[in-house]
């Protein structure tokens, strides 16, 4: 399939023959922690420092609309596309995408992450997260293994992580934790699909902490903790950058962790990549495993287009296959004398996919 975008980040504009399915380049991560950020496709991460935490919904509204107003002369469908992100949502790209039309006059896929009222694509919300255990399910496979059972981390409580937990739980895995920028939420029996909508409607206010769930859940808070001491079999870090270090990763494997899949951008830090690579632990980095999130923005760009709706039948489709082949493109590039080594797969495929394009296309 080819797209109309490109697929890396940290390159500078929109790029028509590149294909949509391939691997993140990921250059760089998004530098303001607790801010507002939003990823235009092909291109960067960008950001604000203002903080959404504190704000109501019309000084919100109000703060995104100002954005746009400067922010609209450097985007279009064919330029670069501005995404959700931490802190970001449909609601933020709502407002985000009424000021531009406002100004442009023009109803375009510029936005990605739209409400399915105008334009959104069935899936996008929950593609990251989905994408992310597709992935996973991909690497158990390498293990003759599957998810079932299998006891299952998982750092953040946002968008990735809140569907990362609800497809391991489809899958039949175990889900032990969520968790956010105060402590962590441990269920030593895994959660039910009841807790995690408890969990879903109390995260998705603005501003609640997960502390708020203890009196309702079968679950004990760990004020102040990340969730990487609890022994298991997996682990998705879904929350932030740099939120598991070089003891974490040792405390995982030391208590037989098995898979690490990168569901936020950039979490684990680089000390933790290769304690991981020298101890032969399935490591997936973001820009492989968290793809489902932009390719499913390619799909609503293409949705858009076409002037069509997709189920979300035919969208999880898109995407199942999309994670399988990137996988295959990672073992592909990565497998050295039978053993894979993710990142260094997800490299090469990507710079190899970008570099063919650009010679291609010859030295302009
Ligand atoms: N949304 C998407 O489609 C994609 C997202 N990503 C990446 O995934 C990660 C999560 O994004 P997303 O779920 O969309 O964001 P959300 O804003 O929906 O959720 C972020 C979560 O991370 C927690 N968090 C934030 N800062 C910290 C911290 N310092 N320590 C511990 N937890 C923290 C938040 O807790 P609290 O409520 O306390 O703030 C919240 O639970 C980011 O790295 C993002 O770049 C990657 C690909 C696509
Ligand atoms: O939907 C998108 O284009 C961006 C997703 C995202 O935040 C990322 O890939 O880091």
């Amino acid at each position: 399939m080819n797209s109309a975008i490109g697929p890396y980040k940290g390159g500078r504009r929109f790029h028509p023959s590149v294909n949509l399915d391939i691997l993140k380049f990921l250059a760089f991560e998004q530098t303001f922690k607790n801010s507002l950020t939003s990823l235009p496709m092909g291109s960067g991460k960008g950001g604000a420092d203002f903080d959404p935490k504190d704000k109501s919904d019309a000084e919100i509204m109000r703060f995104c609309q100002a954005f746009i107003t400067e922010l609209y002369r450097h985007i279009g469908p064919n330029l670069d596309i501005p995404a959700g992100d931490i802190g970001v949502g449909a609601r933020e790209v709502g407002y985000m995408f009424g000021m531009y039309k406002k100004l442009t006059n023009e109803f375009t896929g510029t936005f990605t992450g739209k409400g399915f009222a105008f334009g959104g694509s069935r899936i996008r919300p929950e593609a990251t997260g989905y994408g992310c255990v597709y992935f996973v399910e991909e690497m158990m496979k390498t293990r003759h293994s599957g998810l079932e059972g299998k006891k299952t981390l998982i750092s953040g409580s946002g968008n990735v992580a809140q569907f990362a937990a609800r497809k391991v739980l489809d899958l039949g895995g175990k889900v032990l934790t969520l968790s956010d920028s105060s402590g962590t939420l441990f269920f030593p029996q895994g959660m039910t699909e009841e807790d995690l909508l408890h969990i879903t409607e109390l995260k998705n206010k603005p501003g609640a902490r997960l502390s708020e769930a203890t009196q309702y859940l079968n679950a004990e808070y760990l004020e102040s903790q990340r969730p990487w001491h609890i022994p298991c079999d997996i682990a998705l870090p879904c929350a932030t950058q740099n939120e598991l270090d070089e003891d974490n990763a040792r405390t995982l494997i030391k208590n037989n962790c098995q898979v690490v899949a990168e569901g936020a951008n950039m979490p684990c830090t680089l000390a933790a990549i290769d304690i991981f690579r020298d101890a032969h632990i399935l490591f997936a980095p973001g820009k492989a495993a968290n793809a489902g999130g932009v390719s499913v923005s390619g799909l609503e760009m293409s949705q858009n287009s076409l002037r069509l709706n997709w189920t979300s039948g035919e969208v999880d489709e898109r995407l199942h296959s999309i994670m399988q082949r990137i996988h295959h493109s990672c073992i592909e590039y990565g497998t050295v004398d039978g053993t894979t080594g993710y990142v260094r797969g997800a490299n090469i495929a990507g710079f190899v996919k970008v570099a063919d394009a650009m010679l291609a296309q010859g030295v302009v």
